[in-house]
Formats: structure tokens, sequence, C-alpha cells
């Protein structure tokens, strides 16, 4: 059985198969702002994304995930903490059964009801399959979604969620601007991590946006209509799909503003 986010499959089973699991440099952590150090040698983010390069929109058992061209720099991080270019990929979700949880990464133990994940690669590498085992082969910008206004931009994306309701279906998504979804303030804290989902590689440099974006509970129990399972399979909702924080194993969070 693959993993997933249940008793028998999930966060607490990975290590079985991914032992990397209870690595040195694992992902998501609790960032406690108090204990981040600031880095008045971080530069802004520069986030350069063009819709153009949006293809589709699929749910793949675990989350949905908006896929994007990597074939040329169109849609690039740059700055930051980073060095060089690395290519946007996809975006996907983590969320909860309610309202109450959801994120992967907590504030001082706060959860969010959702949590963005926009992954980069470095084209220091030929590819993103090839940069997902390198130390400084990924980088992700992660969103907090908190319960406010509804959010027009995140609308048009649940609007294609009915035609990829269970598992392993994907419609063609064009057009979309990622940037939509990011918050006015780009105030970051970095640390190094790893992906939260198995194989789970310690190669993510992590850049979490400190300003939440807004999302209805309307918006976000469209999320949750979602299924884990393929079509014809017993109805299982997606829903609770986030890793726990784990060790911080001596990690420095550094922060871009005071
Ligand atoms: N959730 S995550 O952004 O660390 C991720 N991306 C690809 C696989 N896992
Ligand atoms: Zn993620």
């Amino acid at each position: 059985m693959s993993w997933g986010y249940k008793p028998n499959n999930g966060p607490q089973k990975w290590v079985e198969n991914f032992p990397i699991a209870d690595g040195v440099r694992q992902s998501p952590i609790d960032i406690v702002p108090g204990q981040a150090s600031y880095d008045a040698g971080l530069k802004p983010l520069t986030l350069k994304y063009d819709p153009s390069t949006c293809l589709d929109i699929l749910n793949n058992g675990h989350s949905v995930q908006v896929t994007f061209a990597d074939d040329t720099d169109s849609s690039s991080l740059t700055d930051g903490p980073i060095s060089g270019l690395y290519r946007l990929k996809q975006f996907h979700f983590h969320w909860g059964a309610s309202d109450s949880k959801g994120s992967e990464h907590t504030v001082a133990g706060t959860k969010y009801p959702a949590e963005l994940h926009l992954v980069h690669w470095n084209t220091k590498y030929t590819s993103f399959s090839e940069a997902a085992s390198k130390p400084d082969g990924l980088a992700v910008v992660g969103v907090f979604l908190k319960i406010g206004g509804e959010n027009p931009n995140l609308q048009k994306l649940l609007d294609a969620f009915d035609t990829i309701k269970s598992k392993g279906k994907q419609t063609s998504f064009e057009n979309f601007d990622p940037s939509t979804l990011l918050p006015g303030c780009l105030d970051y804290w970095t640390y190094d991590g790893s992906l939260t989902t198995p194989p789970l590689y310690e190669s993510v440099t992590w850049i979490v946006c400190k300003e939440p974006i807004s999302t209805s509970s309307a918006q976000m129990a469209k999320f949750r209509t979602l299924l884990f399972s393929a079509d014809g399979a017993a109805q299982d909702c997606m829903v609770d799909n986030y890793r726990p924080p784990q060790p911080l194993k001596g990690r420095t969070v550094r922060a871009s503003f005071k």
C-alpha cells in the first residue's frame, strides 16, 4: 500500500519506507518568530511568473496540483535566500478537515486552515527530477491561507475541482497567474529543509511568507470535496493532507524582516 495520511500509511509510518523521515533537516517545522534571526543580507524575493506557462490541474491522490511548463526561465524565482535561478514546476496545497488545522508549517504553534506550496528547481541541474535529490536542488515558497473574505483568484482553481474530484483526474488549466496567490508583503522566514511528502528528500530551501492570503470557509469546504480515492473506489475525502512539524535539530531560521 502506498503512503498517505491515514493512521496505517500516514506521517508516523513514512519512516518505514523512507528512513530520511528521521533526518537532520526535515520539514515542516514550527516557526517561532522570537527565535528567528533577522538577516540584513537576505534579499527581497524576485518572483516572475508567466501565466502562459500554466498547463493543467491535477488530483494526484495526495493534493491538488497545478503544473507549469518548465522548459524555459519564463516562470522563475531569484534572489531571496537563494543564488542562481530556480524555475517554477508546480504549486499545490495542504489543508485540514476543519478550519482549525491544515497548514504544515505552524507559527508559534498556530495552525492555519491551509498552506500553498510553490515548488521551484535549481537550473544548475537539468531537470526537477535531478534537482529534487540535491541539497540545493529545490526552493519552495510557502503561503498560509487564513479565513477571511472570499478569494476571487483562488476561486478560479476551485471552479475546476468538479472535473478532477478523484485521484488521477487532470484537466487543462491555462493562463493562470500564480502571483495572484501571493500576499502583498513578501517578508519571509527561511531555513534548510525537505520535501514534506515522500520521498522526503532534504533538498529544499524553504521560504515561508509571514503574511497569509485570505480564503473563505466556503472556499475551504470546496477543497474538502476532493477525494484521495480513485473513480469507482469507496469515496475517501481529501482532508488533513499535512505532515506535522518536525524536530529543528539545531537549525537556524532566518527572517528577512525586523
Ligand atoms: N509538500 S512539498 O512542497 O514539500 C513537495 N513538493 C513535491 C513533493 N513534496
Ligand atoms: Zn507541499
